[in-house]
């Protein structure tokens, strides 16, 4: 299996990592192998806020290589044409991040994600469209971004009985309260903040979410 479909295909929950917004790229290589080393990630999504194309360039030359020799699929955020053109496995779009149905089309049998909110008919819509992943969010409280939508476990539950396409769940997730999350169904849960932000480091971030995903 490549990175690409192995990025979105799992049995069990898995974690999808997401950058921190900003990084300088050389120094954070080293920072990344080490999470990656950690545990088990199934995906990493390249999320750079305020950055230029050119940074953006920069940091998948240098951090997807990272991800793809730990067989992590790389995903680039917000812009699918770049993710197509630099070879990212995927692009994540949000529901202003341009044209659903072109993106589809473009990426063909890469990944491409879509942010779902907390609506179930944005969901069916993403899903006719053939995403490979619908996301739901936001969970819990988020220093990371401000968020206007907010979600319950009910339409993991929901999406999970009807659907055969993944979902993810993102917003304010940790260790200690993605429990619930992960028996409600979802197939990914994407974090920040729980792993770079982690007080022991982000190996130790990884590592707490993956016991905590065990332990659900
Ligand atoms: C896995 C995942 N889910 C949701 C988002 C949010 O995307 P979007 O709504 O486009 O917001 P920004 O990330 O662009 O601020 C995501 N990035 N990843
Ligand atoms: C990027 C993002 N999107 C969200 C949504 O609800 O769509 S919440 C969020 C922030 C995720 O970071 P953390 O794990 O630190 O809360
Ligand atoms: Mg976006």
């Amino acid at each position: 299996m490549n990175a690409a479909s192995q990025g979105v295909s799992s049995e069990r929950c898995r974690l999808y990592l997401i950058t921190p917004p900003r990084l300088d790229p050389a120094a954070f290589r080293d920072v990344l192998a080490a999470a990656l080393d950690a545990g088990d990630v199934a995906s990493l999504q390249l999320r750079l806020k305020d950055a230029s194309v050119d940074d953006v360039r920069r940091a998948v030359e240098i951090l997807m290589p990272v991800a793809h020799a730990r067989d992590v699929a790389f995903i680039l955020n917000d812009d699918a044409k770049l993710a197509h053109e630099l070879g990212c496995d995927g692009a994540h779009l949000g529901q202003t991040d341009g044209d659903h149905a072109g993106a589809r089309a473009l990426l063909k049998d890469r990944i491409l994600g879509i942010t779902c909110h907390a609506s179930r008919h944005l969901a069916m819509e993403a899903g006719e469209l053939g995403a490979d992943y619908v996301a739901f969010g936001a969970f819990f409280p988020t220093d990371t971004k401000e968020v206007v939508h907010h979600a319950g476990t009910d339409i993991l539950e929901w999406w999970t009985e009807m659907m055969e396409i993944p979902c993810v769940a993102i917003g304010g997730i940790t260790a200690a309260n993605c429990g619930p999350l992960v028996r409600a169904g979802a197939d990914f849960l994407a974090v920040v903040g729980a792993v770079w932000n982690h007080p022991e480091g982000p190996a130790a971030g990884v590592r707490a979410m993956n016991a905590a995903i065990a332990a659900a």
